[in-house]
């Protein structure tokens, strides 16, 4: 249970108090999960499959109700700063209709609704925003092109643009590099380092473990609870990613002679989802603290 404080609340940007999310068909896809992350911080949220962290995602939202527990962002009771526009969510590819013909513009223009009266004239700097924020992430030449049309890491980067338009100051991104390029995700990356310095606070949830400690500060892991949460340098430890991921990552060690031809007694040990290994540099257990690095 994570105690408020008047103050300590003005700076955070988002705390998740003891939430659970119990879905209409009785599964509890969240239990008593809390966390809590400064503004200014890029946090990865880790699990297995059906782990709970789109739920996680949606109960931020208001998407779906919260059985118990509450979410304060920026200081601001949920509810208040969804209101104010303040959270961004940049979804999953496969939450989105690709067929509907509609202009990269004006799935950007989207984030602005918030910002406009019931009759969603666009203004001049409603215009000037999107012009920016595709620019910002390298798509403004394809503005007057069908979202339909564009690659995923394309249709990505429009959605991002759109969390941008909207001025979201908390932005969501549910596993923004699946089907993406190296230089997309490079891009991405950047994008988002950006932003945290700007202040802003970005929750991305991600598959690929072995970059996670490259650009995430903080690191959250999810099975229908949080099992971990802190700084990426503390808690993105071989222990956590057991207890997150259990039989899901195969660990192996190289050492002896599959490594060394000499008798050096240092040991690598993987640990991958297949796709980014992790990789652990080493002393054999019990001859030192391990030095972590992702390939
Ligand atoms: N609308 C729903 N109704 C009932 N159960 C749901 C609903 N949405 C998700 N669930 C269940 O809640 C659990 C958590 O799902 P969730 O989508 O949050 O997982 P996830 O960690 O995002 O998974 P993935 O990595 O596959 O995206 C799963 O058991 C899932 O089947």
């Amino acid at each position: 249970m994570i105690m408020g404080s008047s103050s300590r609340s003005r700076v955070s940007g988002l705390v998740v108090d003891d939430i659970s999310v119990t879905y209409r068909n009785g599964l509890t896809a969240l239990k008593t999960a809390s966390f809590e992350i400064p503004k200014g911080t890029i946090t990865a949220l880790v699990g297995v499959n059906g782990a709970g962290k789109s739920t996680l995602f949606k109960a931020v939202m208001g998407f779906v109700p919260l059985s118990s527990g509450s979410i304060s962002i920026l200081g601001l009771p949920a509810r208040e700063a969804l209101r104010r526009n303040l959270v961004a969510y940049v979804p999953q590819s496969e939450e989105v209709d690709w067929n509907f013909p509609v202009l990269v513009e004006d799935v950007v223009m989207m984030g602005r609704y918030g910002h406009m009266s019931m009759l969603r004239i666009p203004s001049r700097r409603d215009h000037a925003m999107v012009a920016d924020a595709l620019a910002r992430v390298g798509m403004a030449d394809f503005r007057k092109r069908q979202i339909g049309e564009l690659s995923g890491g394309q249709r990505k980067r429009v959605f991002l643009a759109r969390a941008l338009a909207q001025e979201g100051q908390v932005i969501l991104l549910d596993e923004p590099f699946t089907g993406v390029d190296v230089t997309t995700e490079e891009q991405i990356v950047t994008l988002m380092r950006d932003l945290r310095d700007e202040g802003r606070v970005m929750l991305v949830s991600t598959h690929n473990l072995g970059s996670v400690p490259d650009y995430c500060d903080r690191t959250i892991f999810v099975k229908g609870t949080v099992l971990a949460a802190g700084r990426t340098a503390e808690v993105f430890n071989e222990e956590n990613l057991k207890l997150a991921f259990g039989g899901a990552l195969r660990h192996f060690v190289l050492a002896g002679s599959d490594l060394h031809e000499d008798a050096d007694a240092r040991q690598v040990k993987v640990i991958t989802d297949d796709e980014r290994p992790f990789v652990i540099y080493g002393a054999p257990r019990g001859q030192g603290a391990a030095d972590e690095h992702t390939s």
